[in-house]
């Protein structure tokens, strides 16, 4: 197999020549794109979805549905009053889901756990495949829920049962009702069968059995945003039982939604800052959001810095030191990369913890940020569930990524205090933020190189 040049190619990390003090305008989350435009897909009518994210990710939601037969059309309005937009829009037109049809998840985990559930409504059949990572990602829990609650899967054409590629054999409809789940490998299966919940005979009723459930944040945003469509949802957090979500059968409205800015994408530009004690200002952060990037607030607080939210959005500025840090990640495990990253820099030690999952992310992400920050001159060491980072004097390098977007922000976020370090194929960084490396030059106000 010939290697792809965009894989090996070594971008130069710029070092910071001082603080930055930058005002960075970052794109739409991945996250509520992708859960936005699955929702208006099932929609009774047609939405809208303003300043949505341009990624990998969420131009393989978008052809996806496509495929299915979704309408959806891309305008750009010139009289935007978004601040900092790009007036970006994009009309969400729901119609009959239909196969056959093809699906390619990239490694998109919400296109890869989000769609069969949608692909089990449709009427012929949808192929599923992807990146060969995708293989290797669970997928058993939203597989083995789908099957009980009534859709035809075939997982064993290629490769081994309980994940891609595979073939969902739609019927048109899907008789739904009660579950029971395994979702300790990815908050995902969850949101999945909550997403097409309304539009399930039954609708739904999800029962988390197993290990500790990761990313609550995120499944806080899935039934946030489904009862903003009009779905009823009963779930613990509001007076549910314990690790039971239940979504009624129910037509949901199309909205009119605009996309708040990626805020896990927002992190590499506010370590930016506590790195160089300098100040970054991300415009636009939600006054109140379900994002797991919202923790940085206080989580980057604990490392040494400190938060203003004003109008103009929020100011994040660094103290000039950096301090180790004890945290139960489990709740927002992708913060994980950027946070090791910035705590290999710290004045003392730091434990991360909660995030045995992360094994299973883009890349093992345990074993990543330990074998590179350790080729660096770094002193990590992996935990059960974790890693515990004891600083050490850093030196350049080659900082490998293994098609993981965010193990190649966090490289980079210690090339700003760390001469020579290389990132390799920080093209990545498409996944969920196309412009990293020209965001990334305009923070340092391009006077490095
Ligand atoms: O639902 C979502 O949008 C996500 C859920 C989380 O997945 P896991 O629960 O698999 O970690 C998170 O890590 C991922 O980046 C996005
Ligand atoms: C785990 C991540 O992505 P995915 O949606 O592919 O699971 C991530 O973005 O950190």
């Amino acid at each position: 197999m010939t290697e792809n040049p965009a894989h090996t190619a070594l971008w130069p990390a710029p070092t910071a020549s001082g603080a930055v003090d930058a005002t960075v305008h970052v794109p739409g989350s991945k996250s509520v794109t992708n859960r936005a435009l699955v929702l208006a897909a099932l929609a009774a009518e047609p939405g809208w979805l303003r300043r949505p994210l341009r990624s990998r990710d969420t131009l393989l939601m978008a052809s996806a549905l496509r495929a299915l037969g979704v309408g959806i059309e891309e305008t750009v309005s010139s009289s935007s009053s978004d601040a900092g937009g790009t007036g970006e829009a994009w009309r969400v037109i729901p119609a009959g889901l239909h196969g056959p049809a093809t699906v390619d998840v990239g490694n998109a985990g919400t296109v890869m756990r989000f769609l069969p559930p949608v692909a089990a409504l449709a009427d012929g059949s949808v192929r599923f495949d992807g990146d060969p990572r995708s293989y290797e990602r669970p997928l058993h829990g939203v597989i083995d829920a789908l099957r009980a609650l009534g859709a035809r899967i075939d997982d064993t054409v290629q490769g081994s049962p309980g994940a891609l590629p595979m073939t969902v054999h739609g019927g048109g409809a899907l008789e739904g009702g009660q579950v029971e789940i395994d979702a300790s490998s990815s908050s995902q299966f969850v949101s999945a069968l909550l997403l097409s919940g309304p539009r399930f005979n039954q609708g739904v009723e999800v029962r988390h059995v197993g290990g500790t459930l990761p990313s609550m944040a995120h499944i806080r945003m899935t039934v946030d945003m489904l009862r903003a469509v009009g779905a009823q949802v009963d779930e613990p957090e509001t007076g549910g039982e314990p690790d039971v979500w239940r979504v009624t059968p129910g037509a949901l409205l199309g909205r009119d939604l605009t996309v708040e800015p990626d805020l896990s994408n927002a992190q590499p530009f506010m370590a930016a800052a506590l790195v160089t004690g300098g100040r970054v200002t991300i415009p636009d952060w939600p006054a109140r959001t379900t994002q797991p990037g919202d923790k940085l607030r206080d989580i980057f607080t604990e490392m040494g810095g400190s938060c203003e939210l004003t109008e103009k959005g929020l100011t994040f500025t660094g103290s000039g030191g950096i301090h180790g840090i004890d945290v139960d990640l489990s709740e927002v495990g992708e913060l994980t990369p950027v946070i090791a990253a910035v705590a290999a820099l710290a004045d003392g030690p730091s434990t991360l913890r909660g995030v045995a999952h992360l094994r299973l992310h883009e890349t093992d992400r345990l074993a990543a940020l330990t074998k590179e920050i350790n080729e660096l001159g770094g002193d990590v060491t992996e935990t059960a569930d974790g890693l515990h980072i004891r600083p050490r004097r850093l030196h350049g390098g080659i900082f490998h990524t293994y098609d993981d977007h965010r193990m190649a922000t966090a490289g980079s976020v210690i090339g700003l205090a760390v001469e020579g370090v290389q990132i390799e194929n920080v093209a990545t960084t498409a996944k969920t933020l196309p412009d990293f490396p020209e965001m990334w030059a305009t923070m340092l106000g391009d006077r490095q190189g």
